[in-house]
């Protein structure tokens, strides 16, 4: 069916990309291309915190990513509350702000780098063979290395989870609210334009993107009509005037200088404090900050956006989960809540590599040596222009239905990356991805020759279900994290992302104008199995999986009397009062998109319903205070 191309061994290193890196880095500091961090974002008050001289808010929201910033900036703005927004980072790297640099920030300081245990059949061509999860950690949060895409999930994907205040009109409407887009291209929605949350077209290596409609269309795929979820759309980016635009930009920027709106970076929160025994409420929060431990006051509320992984990781730390569990750790025991951290699930990707000829017609298919990539660095410290302003993922995505499902809804998506001959932004991609280095160096080896084209595609309807739990030697450090990729009884998981990969090597056959073939990349582990044998292709897949940006279901949301929820409805703990959490975890099922919109929507909503309820409090008090001031007059 494809032809085998067998390259020889070699490694070439990161240099090249550290030296570049660095020269970012030095010139926007030194020049200060990119603006200063104090004068973008709110000011830093952990030192003030330090000092004991601000101590008490009435709402603490950790974590600044997308769902704690959009919770910040509703609850800040009618003035009535003071909220304290804690990062357990910093401000945003100027590599951060630079798009093209995207693939240098993961594995980086700016992210979390979960290492996962040993999954059975997913990344066994990693180093050490694990995989890991990338979350950011910086003000930002993963909006701050992530890949700058914008799309909403689909209004079946959060009917799915089955509540009417999370259903698919609640989060359209907030979709629209938010969004700020005034190009022409469309998506099931349409778009909402003049709102906070800026997006635009991304206009990025066309001509690959051309080709591959082209060849697309040969095997059935079409572009995506309005109102229908299958198909091929553009993608937006979230930049603007050629920087990242993260979700502090759009969230925090505007609000900034709000009285009432405080910030503290570089903060860990350890664990929650928990009031008992009989009325169980959030207090507060206890923070190491430079290792110095301190406690906070919130005299209203807690809001946990840490992500699903930190979420779940700090209520278990406050005590709440399982009394044995928790009794075999030391660890307090405040509230029962069998469910914190199960039901973990993740969108997983599978990348295949495409080599391309030399000589294809529309690829842009020149070299990509050190002097292109000066060039591009100048024009784009220059003028913001060029191959920096983007990630260097195409522009478009293929939604596409594999197997019969009795729906028209996607199982698969697929993203592209074109690499030119020696391009360095594969060199980035596979320092990212940490593959066993004899699989790097066979990639590379190959893109000394040739153009390729990286096929991403991901299971973005997971039925498979891993759990999180506390690293027991260390009960701060990362913690335990089982992906149970590919475990759901039918392994249709499995089935479906193998139906994606028949259909991209399928999809290289009518690719013959750009000999396209899929590559025997010499996996070690697959070494005793024939090249595109069955065997070999699931040897290939075990190998190549990977957990992609969208995990959830952490901290589930279900009806008050269900043990396998967390939060209710409202977002609150079903057993702590003033405690909530406002991000993906809280989602049974995730959407079948990337997920920022979807994680910044729910950290607005939740905003909405804080609002409401605490207004309530207030306007009660306040008609109480003013009938008591005219019985005295
Ligand atoms: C590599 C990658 C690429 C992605 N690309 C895209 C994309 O192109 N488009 C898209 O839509 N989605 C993408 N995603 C997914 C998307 O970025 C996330 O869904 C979204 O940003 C998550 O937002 P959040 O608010 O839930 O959490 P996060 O962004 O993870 O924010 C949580 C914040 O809490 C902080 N925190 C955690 N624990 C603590 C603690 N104990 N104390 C204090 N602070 C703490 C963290 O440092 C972090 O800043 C990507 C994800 C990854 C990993």
């Amino acid at each position: 069916m494809y032809g085998v191309i067998k390259y020889d061994v070699s490694t070439v290193s990161g240099s090249l990309l550290n030296a570049f890196v660095l020269l970012i880095n030095t010139l926007f500091f030194n020049v200060k291309l990119i603006g200063d961090p104090e004068q973008v974002y709110p000011k830093d008050i952990s030192e003030k915190i330090l000092k004991e001289q601000e101590t008490v808010f009435d709402f603490i929201i950790v974590g600044g990513g997308a769902a704690g910033c959009a919770v910040a900036n509703q609850i800040t703005e009618n003035g009535l509350w003071k909220v304290l927004l804690i990062e357990a980072g910093d401000y945003p790297s100027p590599s951060s702000e630079v798009p093209g640099l995207f693939t240098t920030l993961i594995r980086s300081g700016e992210d979390w780098n979960f290492l996962m245990l040993k999954e059975p059949r997913a990344c066994l061509g990693l180093r050490e063979s694990r995989c890991r999860i990338s979350r950011g950690k910086a003000l930002g949060g993963t909006s701050a290395i992530g890949n700058l895409m914008y799309i909403g999930g689909l209004p079946e994907d959060y009917d799915e989870n089955g509540f009417v205040q999370w259903d698919g009109s609640i989060f359209r409407d907030i979709f629209m609210h938010l969004e700020d887009y005034t190009g022409s291209e469309q998506s099931y929605y349409g778009h909402g334009k003049g709102g906070l949350l800026h997006f635009e077209d991304a206009v990025y290596n066309e001509s690959a993107k051309d080709m591959l409609e082209v060849h697309y269309i040969k095997v059935g795929s079409k572009r995506m009509p309005k109102r229908h979820s299958l198909g091929m759309i553009s993608h937006f980016l979230m930049t603007k005037n050629g920087e990242r635009y993260n979700m502090a930009k759009v969230f925090l920027t505007p609000i900034k200088d709000r009285p009432n709106l405080f910030f503290s970076k570089n903060t860990l929160v350890e664990s929650i404090q928990i009031s008992e025994p009989v009325d169980k409420r959030a207090t507060g929060v206890n923070v190491s900050i430079n290792g110095i431990r301190l406690s906070l006051r919130a005299r209203k509320e807690v809001i946990l956006a840490a992500g699903p992984i930190n979420n779940p990781k700090l209520l278990l730390l406050s005590g709440i989960g399982e009394r044995g569990y928790l009794d075999k750790l030391k660890l307090p025991y405040k509230a029962y809540m069998p469910a914190v951290g199960k039901y973990l699930q993740m969108h997983v990707a599978l990348p295949i590599y495409v080599s391309l000829n030399r000589t294809c017609p529309t690829c842009e298919p020149e070299v990509y040596n050190e002097t292109t990539l000066y060039q591009d660095t100048f024009e784009y410290i220059l003028q913001r222009k060029g191959r920096f302003t983007h990630t260097g993922v195409n522009n478009f995505v293929n939604y596409i239905l594999t197997k019969k499902t009795g729906t028209t809804l996607p199982n698969l998506s697929v993203q592209h990356m074109y690499f030119r001959i020696e391009d360095r932004n594969l060199l980035a991609w596979l320092e990212a991805m940490d593959y066993h280095p004899k699989i790097a160096g066979r990639l590379l080896s190959v893109n000394k020759l040739n153009p390729m084209m990286m096929f991403l595609v991901t299971l973005i309807h997971p039925l498979s279900r891993g759990e999180l739990n506390l690293n027991e030697t260390h009960l701060l450090g990362d913690p335990s994290i089982k992906g149970a990729i590919f475990s759901d009884e039918e392994s249709s998981d499995f089935d479906t992302i193998l139906s994606g990969f028949n259909y991209i090597t399928n999809l290289t056959t009518v690719m013959d104008d750009l000999a396209a073939e899929f590559m025997d990349i010499d996996i070690p582990n697959c070494r005793n199995y024939k090249f595109c044998s069955m065997r070999y292709v699931k040897c290939y897949i075990e190998n190549m999986v990977f957990p992609m940006g969208g995990v959830g279901g952490t901290t589930r949301m279900g009806p008050e009397c269900d043990e396998t929820a967390v939060v209710k409805e409202n977002l609150e703990l079903r057993r702590v009062r003033c405690l909530r959490v406002a991000d993906s975890s809280i989602l049974r099922e995730l959407p079948r998109s990337n997920t920022i919109a979807t994680d910044a929507a729910i950290g607005y909503r939740l905003g909405e319903i804080l609002k409401e309820k605490w207004m309530k409090d207030y306007e009660a008090k306040f008609k109480v205070g003013k009938e008591e001031e005219e019985e005295t007059e």
